[in-house]
């Protein structure tokens, strides 16, 4: 038997079909994302314990709507829908679907008229997100509805003994109470998925995969960036194959003020891993040059990146071979990093997710790298990976620490990028990390990217004359896992220190502006 059993979520289109996989994950039930467009063979040859339709712009009765086969129904796999899956179930089964004049956004107040299993334990009446112009007019033959609200008269239904059910609302989001429980009792009662979920289990079953992939003789390089990612990543490794694994810091001149000291003193104290720095600063700046495009600046970091991880090979291997000579004529072929699932949905690797950027470390990474990758996070999300560190045990400063991305002050220089600019926003970032700190506000943040708009000048009266200047951005963020964001409501006192100080004391830059935008429509980081 497989170790877990394997949720399938279709996409749809649904803004958040990440959130579905999470929530399904939390239920300690493994859970994947699908397009809609995979054929049905497919989905089932990968043999899913269960199948959740996710929402998604369309209606069904359009035509071109995207759908899903139906014998998806027939396969005698329970099948859970969410707003448009639900609507395209109904339909699919014999139901109606119209645009009745119903729609409701955001909070709505639903009420249980029979429970079934899907909504048993729940009080009668409570309030859930909703998201729809489209209704289910009619149940299909053989479902019991099991909740309405004021205009929407279908709202939930099932049929166990097929195993299908489905909800007009959003269970995933956070907004809706009850809403885990009910796809709890989904995947519990109604499909029987085991909870085998769990960080232990993970972590054993990494150790064991990474052993079986890099054998009994094989030496790993591990891209260590001080963050959380590549600490765990490092340390699941390390756990796998010893001291066969060394760790590459790249200095490429696109980090934060003293961040190369901090990591070399701290991350090695903390950890003990055998850390090999590398200065590219010239290599990285080099390649930068005369380059404005976000994405060109993306692909070249990614390059730089493994272009100096294979130059550092012959000095590891050096190293190691003064541990055990053995190592002689040994080869470097395993490159470990600390990918993660979003950054392989955001870079267009996911199931029939479009490209939003490329991740240095997915959709950055040159066509002709001779490493083969170990990437023990890849499916996991952040919240799931601090997890995990904390079951290794790594020191909280290192599994609580704000991300930071690869490609660093590189993406936050709109613009070319040059050493000038960087000592700039080095200095401007550092100053607002000091304030943040300063107010005991790190934790409550998922971070704050200060970004030099450098090719913008502004008027400014500084010392009675006027000024030419730059401004920055402060981007503070609330968020659970980078897929969705809000703009962090930091108090006023704190911005207006970060301003006074950045104009104060950094040359050139005359103005300070605080970005607002949630996530979507914007970015975390602005490149
Ligand atoms: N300066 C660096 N030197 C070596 N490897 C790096 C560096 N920066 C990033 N990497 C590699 O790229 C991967 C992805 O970077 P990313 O920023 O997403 O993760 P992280 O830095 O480990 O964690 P966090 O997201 O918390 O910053 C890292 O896990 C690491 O393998
Ligand atoms: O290692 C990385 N390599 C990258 O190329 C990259 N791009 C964005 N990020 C980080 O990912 C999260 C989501 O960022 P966005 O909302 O900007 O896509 C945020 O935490 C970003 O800081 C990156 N991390
Ligand atoms: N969020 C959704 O899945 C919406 C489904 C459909 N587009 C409607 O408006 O009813
Ligand atoms: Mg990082």
């Amino acid at each position: 038997m497989a170790e877990h059993d394997l949720v399938l979520v279709v996409d749809f289109g649904a803004q958040y079909a990440q959130l579905i996989a999470r929530r399904v994950r939390e239920a300690r039930v493994y859970s994947e994302i699908v397009p809609h467009t995979m054929p049905v063979a497919e989905m089932l040859a990968r043999e899913p314990k269960a199948i959740i339709l996710s929402g998604g712009p369309s209606s069904v009765y359009e035509e071109g709507a995207p759908t899903v086969d139906p014998d998806i129904f027939e396969a005698k796999v329970p099948v859970f829908g969410m707003c448009y899956g639900f609507q395209l179930m109904a339909q699919a089964l014999g139901g109606a679907v119209a645009h009745t004049g119903a729609r409701e956004y955001g909070r709505t107040s639903v009420q249980i008229t029979a429970p079934g299993v899907l909504l048993g334990e729940i009080p009668d009446n409570h309030t859930v997100w909703m998201s729809h112009g489209d209704s289910v007019s009619a149940a299909p033959e053989g479902f019991d509805v099991l909740a309405a609200t004021l205009v929407t008269p279908v709202a939930a239904f099932e049929n166990l003994d097929r195993r299908l059910a489905g909800v007009q609302w959003h269970p995933e989001v956070l907004h809706t109470e009850h809403g885990q429980v009910v796809l709890e009792h989904f995947l519990h009662k109604i499909a029987g998925c085991r909870q085998t979920w769990t960080m232990v289990n993970i972590v054993d079953e990494q150790i064991d995969r990474i052993r079986e992939q890099i054998g009994e003789h094989g030496h790993a390089i591990c891209g260590l960036s001080g963050g959380v990612d590549s600490a765990v990543a490092a340390a699941v490794v390390q756990r796998a194959i010893g001291d066969r694994l060394t760790c590459v810091f790249v200095d490429h001149g696109l980090l934060r003020k003293g961040e190369a000291e901090q990591v070399e003193r701290d991350f090695v104290a903390a950890t003990g891993v055998d850390l090999h720095v590398v200065d590219a600063q010239k290599q990285f700046l080099d390649a930068l040059a005369g380059v404005a495009d976000p994405e060109e600046k993306r692909k070249i970091i990614g390059r730089e990146f493994i272009r100096t991880f294979e130059a550092a090979e012959a000095e590891v291997l050096k190293k190691a071979m003064k541990r055990d000579p053995s190592v002689a004529g040994a080869k470097v072929a395993f490159l470990v990093q600390g990918t993660l699932y979003p950054d392989v949905v955001e870079s267009g690797g996911g199931a029939g997710t479009s490209n939003i950027k490329s991740h240095h470390n997915v959709g950055g990474l040159p066509d002709d790298l001779e490493f083969e990758l170990v990437e023990p996070l890849r499916t996991l999300f952040k919240d799931e990976v601090r997890l995990v560190g904390e079951q290794l045990g790594l020191p909280a400063e290192i599994v609580w620490r704000q991300p930071f991305p690869g490609p660093g002050l590189g993406i936050r220089i709109i613009g070319e990028v040059t050493a000038e600019r960087l000592e700039l926003l080095r200095d401007a970032d550092a100053i607002a990390r000091e304030e943040l700190t300063r107010a005991g506000l790190d934790r409550d943040i998922w971070q704050m990217p200060v970004v030099l708009l450098a090719d913008v000048r502004s008027v400014g009266v500084q010392g009675d004359g006027r000024t030419y200047g730059h401004p920055v951005v402060i981007r503070p963020v609330t968020s659970e896992d980078a897929m969705t964001a809000d703009w962090a409501r930091l108090p006023y006192d704190v911005l207006e220190r970060i301003s006074t100080r950045i104009t104060n004391e950094v040359r050139d830059v005359n103005r300070v502006t605080l970005d607002v935008t949630s996530k979507p429509p914007g970015t975390i980081e602005w490149e």
